[in-house]
């Protein structure tokens, strides 16, 4: 299967409360703040599209290394840091130098998508953190919104990850927000008037208005819409209706409908638009390969004491 060395019981003897403490903590970060569900996911596949699932992405600048967290998909966007420091915090009094910086992030992702109404599945665990972050690699590997498809497919293809993966990871957009910034270029551009149902034509051009109009100057740019603009606080096949109608808020959401009209992905994104529990099934399926991308395992790397620094 796909967690290689990773195991669903791996702290099973050495921390047996770790899930839990993590579920618990994550619930209570949600509750203060809905929107943070989202963005413990999104932390995962920023760890993971780096290095591999290794903790790189929690590092804070130290000495000569620079940081991921200051790379340009990350800068100003990426959230979820204290509630991940918290969480070690505890597992540190519960059972020391245990549980990874890297394994928290997976539980918490898993743990998010299920408390916004997602499915749930069985995390693998046993990863390591790694001794270094990778500022360049966080420019290069993860995938900027004004993507095209083959530079989605490609991007994806170099961590192992095929089409079916982009389509199902992709629906993680159907909770959380994005910035002016990451999208203002899509509602601007003229050729995206391209829409799959004949009346929806007039509400699309309301939904480029709305967008336009808050993102009109450049002092918006931190301003934020929700990526899914039906259903923002569910965790459902939302992404995919929108999809189809024109409403994919990010270039790179909008490209897997209108660069490949009738070909296998728009097949695949008409079955999750219909069919939520396959959409959920194949999701959890490309979670789980994400999750064991490059992972350090056995003797690999270390157990951080702190996400934010390696040990001295
Ligand atoms: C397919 C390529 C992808 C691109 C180009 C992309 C790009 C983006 C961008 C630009 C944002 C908004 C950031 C901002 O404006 O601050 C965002 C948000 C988000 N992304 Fe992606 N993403 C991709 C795939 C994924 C994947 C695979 C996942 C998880 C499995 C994911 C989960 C999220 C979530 C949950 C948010 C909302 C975060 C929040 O509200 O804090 N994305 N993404
Ligand atoms: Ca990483």
């Amino acid at each position: 299967e796909f967690g290689g060395p990773l195991l669903k019981d791996f702290y099973k003897e050495s921390c047996p409360l770790a899930e839990e403490i993590v579920k618990h903590n994550v619930e209570v970060a949600v509750l203060k703040d809905p929107r943070m569900a989202a963005s413990l996911l999104r932390l995962q596949f920023h760890d993971c599209f780096v290095l591999g699932c290794d903790a790189s992405v929690l590092l804070d600048t130290h000495g000569d290394m620079v940081s991921e967290k200051q790379a340009t998909p990350n800068v100003n966007s990426l959230r979820g840091f204290e509630v991940i420091d918290y969480i070690k915090y505890l597992l540190e009094d519960a059972c020391p130098l245990t549980v990874s910086c890297s394994d928290i992030i997976a539980m918490a992702a898993r743990d998010s998508v299920f408390l916004r109404g997602g499915p749930w599945w069985e995390v693998l665990l046993g990863r390591r953190d790694s001794l270094k972050a990778s500022f360049a690699g966080a420019n290069q590997f993860i995938p900027a919104p004004n993507s095209s498809l083959d530079s989605l497919i490609n991007n994806f293809k170099q961590q192992g990850l095929d089409i079916q993966d982009l389509i199902a990871l992709s629906g993680a957009h159907t909770i959380g927000k994005a910035r002016c910034l990451s999208f203002k270029q899509r509602i601007v551009q003229p050729n995206m008037e391209q829409t799959f149902y004949v009346d929806e034509f007039k509400r699309h051009s309301t939904f480029r208005r709305v967008l336009r109009s808050q993102c009109k100057d450049s002092s918006r740019d931190n301003e934020l819409s929700p990526l899914d603009i039906k259903t923002e606080a569910y965790f459902d096949n939302h992404y995919y209706i929108n999809l189809l109608e024109g409403k994919g808020l990010l270039i790179s959401d909008n490209v897997l409908v209108t660069e490949d009209h009738e070909g296998e992905i728009f097949r695949k994104i008409w079955e999750y638009a219909v069919d939520q529990d396959l959409f959920f099934i194949d999701f959890v399926e490309s979670m789980l390969k994400m999750g064991s991308i490059n992972v350090l395992t056995g003797i690999e790397g270390e157990i951080r004491e702190n996400c934010r620094f390696v040990n001295v």
